[in-house]
């Protein structure tokens, strides 16, 4: 078996989308705004469900960055997943190959649970640089490069993920993935990736989210 290299924290996102492209069923969201990738059955149904245990042993509220004033903003739970268990390796091991984003940037993989009800407004996954709460998440490892998300399930309503200027809306698929680049091509922050997380409204939604930075994650 051959390895892929890795290809950095995607700061460069010339070879990442490369690598993206080679991937067989990959789709481009056709946009001059932004880079917004899709594969469909990305991990089986068994990875998926093993996953949406873990996640559902470690879930607790959601929070953000930058208070908002707004208590309903991110109304979901999250959970951090154990780098050191077996079902997370086989996904971060998957990832890599995929997109080669270089592990060593990434955030470790958490999970994300959306009861009836529940969403993540308007958001976009860097850190606004004037927030009040940048040098507490950005000062060691920098801003976020890539988000890579996969959805665990699919809920019988509701819980697409919306990228509002693009006027795309993606609907959660079991082990379906879901890459962007937060940046523009020329590594500036890109806010055409605004996007959420649109109200579960029958049954429950499971993701889990890979995020990279400029640096390498201590
Ligand atoms: O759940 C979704 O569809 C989007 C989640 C998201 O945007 C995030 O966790 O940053
Ligand atoms: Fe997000």
């Amino acid at each position: 078996m051959t390895t892929l290299p890795s290809l950095g924290n995607g700061l460069a996102a010339e070879p990442i989308v490369a690598r993206l492209l080679a991937q067989p069923g990959l789709q481009k969201v056709p946009s001059p705004k932004l880079d917004l990738f899709i594969a469909r059955d990305f991990i089986g149904a068994l990875l998926c469900e093993a996953l949406i245990e873990r996640i559902d042993a470690v879930r607790r509220p959601s929070t953000i960055a930058d208070a908002n004033g707004d208590a309903t903003f991110r109304t979901s739970e999250t959970g951090d997943l154990s780098a050191t268990d077996p079902v997370v390796q086989a996904v971060e091991a998957r990832l890599a190959a995929f997109t080669g984003l270089d592990p060593a940037y990434g955030e470790p993989l958490q999970g994300q649970r959306y009861a009836v009800g529940q969403e993540f407004k308007g958001h976009t996954d860097y850190f606004d640089p004037q927030g009040a709460d940048f040098a507490q998440y950005c000062s060691v490892a920098g801003n976020r490069t890539w988000t890579v998300m996969v959805y665990l399930n699919q809920p019988e309503a509701g819980g697409a993920t919306r990228f509002k200027a693009v006027d795309k809306i993606i609907q959660p698929e079991t082990g379906k993935l879901v890459a962007w680049n937060n940046r523009r091509p020329d590594g500036s922050l890109n806010p055409a990736t605004l996007h959420q997380g649109m109200k579960v409204r029958t049954g429950v939604k499971y993701v889990i989210t890979k995020w990279y930075r400029e640096r390498e994650w201590a």
